[in-house]
């Protein structure tokens, strides 16, 4: 006989900081990858603290059920269910205390060695860069200002030139945090890549998931970006922490591309100017018919809107990925994946 408590009457506590995180994460409030992941961990922290689970079971249930709603925000940055995979792997005990402990410490160990990832990636990254170089960024990646910024600490001149980044224009945040560090950024918008290319030393992004056969997943655009360096001779460059390097690939599996809302693209008004045609070509349209009623046939679906929030670059227009643990050609990264991750491929909460 199947002993498990019948689910619906014991369902799984998430705690209100998990939920406020997890909305925080989908309406991207909390965005990029390597953030993501810190936010992921640091909620199952307040979870694994507030918890007032009676037995471990219910800890660990409860524990899992909130992993999942964190996991179920956004589907395409692996560092998401690779933290949560980390933190819930390190969640051991016999008692609730136990579980507690091990699970706020496995968080914070998790949240402290992104940092120090970060920083140990900055340093390998900036070796690529020389004084006076220009670089040229797409998006808003932590990993890849952390490479600028150990550069200019290391006494180098930096420059950049910054893609706006449509539909939502991450690359201000870009070019704020460079302006802060006091790097002179040249802000152009998507279409003007190519041009500027030719001004470019290096192209510079992040990236949100990397596969074994060494493809980069990121924000939109990058794999555009990419060809068009490769056709001009510019590097470029793709600066990814371990935690970016996506597990299920090894088995076969792709990595999810986000189709994000319409309206990032086009406002409601804009689509309902699109659809109204003006009343020249109303009464152009009326002649040719002869049928001066509402158009029955005009149907809403007929304009559709396609907005995926990132794009898969194939691993011959990349140079190098930087990662803590080195620099690598994108088609050795798989070695890297192996050695991090075994072949294991469950969901965190079925492990
Ligand atoms: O594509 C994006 C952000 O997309 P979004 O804004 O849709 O989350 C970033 O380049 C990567 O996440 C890497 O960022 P980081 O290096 O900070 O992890």
């Amino acid at each position: 006989m199947d002993s498990d408590p019948d689910p619906n009457l014991n369902p799984p506590v998430v705690d209100p900081a998990v939920t406020s995180t997890a909305d925080d994460i989908a309406a991207m409030r909390i965005r990029g990858a390597a953030t993501i992941a810190d936010a992921a961990a640091a909620a199952l922290a307040t979870q694994a603290e507030r918890s007032e689970a009676p037995d471990p079971a219910a800890f660990e249930r409860d524990l899992r059920a909130g992993a999942r709603e964190l996991y179920e925000t956004r589907p395409t940055a692996v560092s998401l269910p690779n933290a949560l995979r980390y933190v819930l792997r390190g969640m051991e005990g016999e008692t609730v205390t136990a579980l507690r402990a091990s699970t706020i410490e496995r968080a914070n160990r998790f949240r402290t060695e992104l940092e120090q990832a970060q920083s140990t990636l900055g340093e390998i990254g900036a070796n690529r860069l020389r004084d006076g170089d220009v670089v040229l960024t797409h998006c808003h990646s932590t990993d890849a200002l952390a490479c600028i910024e150990a550069a200019l600490e290391s006494g180098k001149r930096i420059e950049a030139i910054v893609k706006e980044t449509r539909p939502r224009k991450q690359g201000h945040i870009t070019a704020r945090q460079l302006r802060e560090l006091g790097v002179p950024v040249t802000l152009i918008v998507d279409n003007a890549a190519r041009r500027y290319l030719d001004e470019a030393d290096h192209v510079l992004v992040g990236a949100d998931s990397i596969a074994a056969d060494g493809s980069v997943i990121n924000k939109i655009g990058t794999s555009g970006l990419a060809v068009n360096a490769r056709e001009r001779g510019v590097p470029v460059m793709v600066a990814a922490q371990t935690i970016k390097l996506h597990p299920d690939t090894m088995t076969g599996h792709t990595v999810a591309i986000e189709m994000r809302d319409e309206q990032e693209v086009l406002s409601l008004q804009e689509r309902a100017e699109i659809e109204s045609p003006s009343e020249e070509s109303e009464s152009r349209s009326t002649a040719v018919d002869g049928n001066d009623d509402e158009d029955s046939s005009r149907s809403e679906s007929d304009l559709t809107v396609e907005n995926p929030a990132f794009d898969v670059t194939p691993p011959r227009y990349i140079d190098a990925i930087v990662t803590e643990r080195g620099q690598f050609p994108p088609e050795s990264i798989v070695t890297l994946m192996r050695e991090l991750f075994g072949e294991t491929t469950a969901e965190p909460w079925e492990e």
